[in-house]
């Protein structure tokens, strides 16, 4: 996060508390509390694409655990605080263990079964005192100086909102953001490359508890009173509400949808029953109306969309200070010289066809195998087997002497197999840099805790180093800084190959690596491979342009109905009478 904003809405934030009256001061103080529970709701949303209807109820577990534990067992406020996050994270954890594994609405429909259970226990629970609430919150007091005042409750707040800020940014900018983000529109990508999507999602889940605990802590001591009400379902839908209006994919549209949803609120509420003449929730409807608009004309961006433009990241220059990321022990398994990928009677079948009936070839050392065969053959169902999305029902998949066909898709990138796919699969959204990196992922090791602090910074470094190095190869570091999805096709392609390369793998798969591209592209990605060979890397690819193929292969794998056909050459293939039976329907 820039320093510059960070400085200026301290400064505002500063001028702002010594000279607004108490009112203005109240409802700043409400937007604080409602942007953290926001900002949760953008990394939850925006950034994993998990709806949650049960942030409030988090909100209300960490205000109801710092009022029983300083009311009821008189412990600080401070103690409060470390209860109602434990809490709610436990909460999290066990609730995320059990609905983060569910897809579709399924998801949403039961953080909603959360929201509810958890409002109607805050209301019949004794101990909460029903839907009367808890009065006598005692006041937070720093160094002996109680924050009774809005001034001073208003310091705390921003404070908290802004630190959760540049935690929030910090984390999104390291490895483990970057994996973050990859999650909602390219979870296949991220596996692929040794990311547990499910274990982040859980993390994220837990992390945007913690923001709401932190409000509800705040809240309580603030209004010095809980009662249900404030945690109930439409709560949580407002938070939702908030996010789509500010921006869901901006840790600024938090804020900037919180500003804009209580001010309006605010206002809403004064000014309605004048024009409609009678009382009533009736904000609720202009709410509605105004989410129908915005989506229609700005979509996920919301306000902070239109407020800021797409800033682009600042180009990087590769230096040798920057270190290396270590690399595979490969020396002492070279010097068999034996096959590298061996494929064993591989059969897959799907209900009662079988796609593949017992492949068996290997893929030697420094050499480029291509599979080929007409449509429907079994090409993508072998390629998937051979990459770990598939579980082969029968057969062996050995990576030099290990087994890997049981492993789960992760582990195959951490044995040395790399991947493109057919139809390309970047994160939108990120920089070509940043798409690169995510290849080098399982090369590090580093938690959350430590990226949201920014400790990872020489981690960081290498990573970059290794993103460029790679860039460089497929002659792509001039536009790293530039947004993926905006480059062509041919492009796309090379960034995938650059960021399979960053896994610094023993064997690379492409998926149909020419589809689409032009005859010049063809001949450069051709010159690439073979490059990619002489220095030392094996080459497994599925493909349709048989001309590719042909010049580039040492051997061709021919797949029909399921089966190997033939194997050879490209000479001989070309020219074999059962090649030209499968393509053309009848020999040569
Ligand atoms: N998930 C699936 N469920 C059921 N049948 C499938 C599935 N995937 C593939 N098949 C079938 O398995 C056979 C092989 O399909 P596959 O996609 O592997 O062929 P292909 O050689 O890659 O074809 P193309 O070149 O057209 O992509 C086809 O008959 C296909 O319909």
């Amino acid at each position: 996060m820039s320093r510059v904003v960070l400085l200026s809405v301290l400064v505002v934030l500063v001028v702002l508390g010594l000279s607004l009256p108490a009112y203005y001061l109240n409802v700043l103080n409400y937007v604080g509390l409602y942007g953290l529970v926001a900002l949760g709701v953008v990394l939850l949303t925006g950034v994993a694409g998990v709806t949650s209807f049960g942030q409030a109820a988090f909100v209300g577990l960490g205000a109801y655990t710092t009022a029983v534990a300083t009311i009821h067992f008189e412990l600080s406020p401070w103690i409060g605080l470390l209860l109602a996050v434990g809490l709610s994270a436990a909460a999290a954890w066990f609730i995320g263990m059990i609905t983060l594994r569910l897809s579709g609405h399924y998801l949403p429909l039961s953080t909603m079964a959360w929201g509810l259970s958890a409002y109607y226990l805050f209301g019949t629970i004794e101990m909460l005192g029903g839907h009367t609430g808890i009065s006598g919150v005692p006041p937070i007091s720093v160094g002996g100086f109680e924050l009774t005042s809005q001034m001073a409750i208003f310091g705390l707040i921003w404070v908290a909102l802004l630190l959760a800020l540049v935690l929030s940014a910090n984390l999104l900018e390291s490895r483990i953001g970057r994996a973050m983000r990859s999650i909602k529109t390219a979870r296949q990508t991220a596996e692929s490359f040794g990311i547990d999507t499910s274990k982040l999602r859980l993390v994220i889940f837990v992390y945007a508890s913690i923001l709401a605990a932190l409000s509800g802590w705040l809240y309580a001591h603030m209004l010095r009173f809980v009662n249900p009400s404030p945690f109930d379902l439409p709560a949580s839908i407002e938070y939702l509400f908030m996010v789509v209006v500010g921006g869901a994919s901006s840790l600024w549209g938090a804020v900037i949808g919180a500003a804009a949803l209580t001010g309006l609120q605010e206002f809403l509420q004064g000014a309605l029953p004048g024009i409609i003449g009678q009382a009533g929730q009736y904000e609720t409807i202009v709410f509605g109306l105004l989410i129908i608009v915005l989506l229609q004309f700005n979509g996920e961006r919301g306000v902070s969309g239109w407020l800021f433009k797409q800033v682009q990241p600042k180009s990087y220059a590769l230096q040798t200070q920057d270190g290396e990321l270590p690399r595979r022990a490969r020396d002492a398994a070279r010097a068999d010289g034996g096959p590298l990928l061996r494929l064993r009677g591989i059969g897959k079948s799907f209900g009662g066809l079988r796609a593949l009936k017992a492949v068996s070839f290997d893929v030697g050392q420094k050499e480029i195998v291509s599979i080929i065969g007409p449509n429907g053959a079994g090409k993508s169902t072998l390629f998937n087997c051979i990459t770990g999305v598939l579980r082969p029902d029968e057969g062996e998949l050995f990576l030099r002497d290990k087994e890997i066909s049981t492993q789960n898709v992760r582990k195959f990138v951490q044995k040395g197999v790399a991947r493109t796919f057919q139809h390309v699969k970047l994160v939108s959204g990120m920089s070509v840099l940043e798409n690169t990196m995510l290849g080098a992922h399982i090369r590090v090791a580093g938690g959350t805790i430590s990226a949201a602090l920014h400790l990872e910074r020489d981690q960081e470094k290498q990573l970059r180093a290794e993103a460029m190095k790679q860039l460089k190869r497929v002659g792509l570091d001039n536009v790293q800084h530039m947004d993926a999805a905006s480059l062509s096709l041919g492009q796309q392609r090379l960034i995938e190959i650059a960021r399979a390369l960053c896994a610094d793998p023993e064997i690379l798969l492409l998926d149909e690596p020419a589809a689409g591209l032009r005859q010049l592209e063809k001949q450069k990605l051709a010159s690439l491979l073979q490059d990619l060979r002489e220095d030392g890397l094996s080459i497994l690819l599925v493909e349709h342009d048989m001309g590719f193929v042909m010049g580039l292969s040492n051997r061709i794998v021919v797949i029909n109905y399921g089966e190997k056909l033939v194997e050879g050459d490209p000479a001989n293939v070309r020219t074999d009478p059962r090649v030209i039976q499968a393509y053309l329907g009848t020999a040569a």
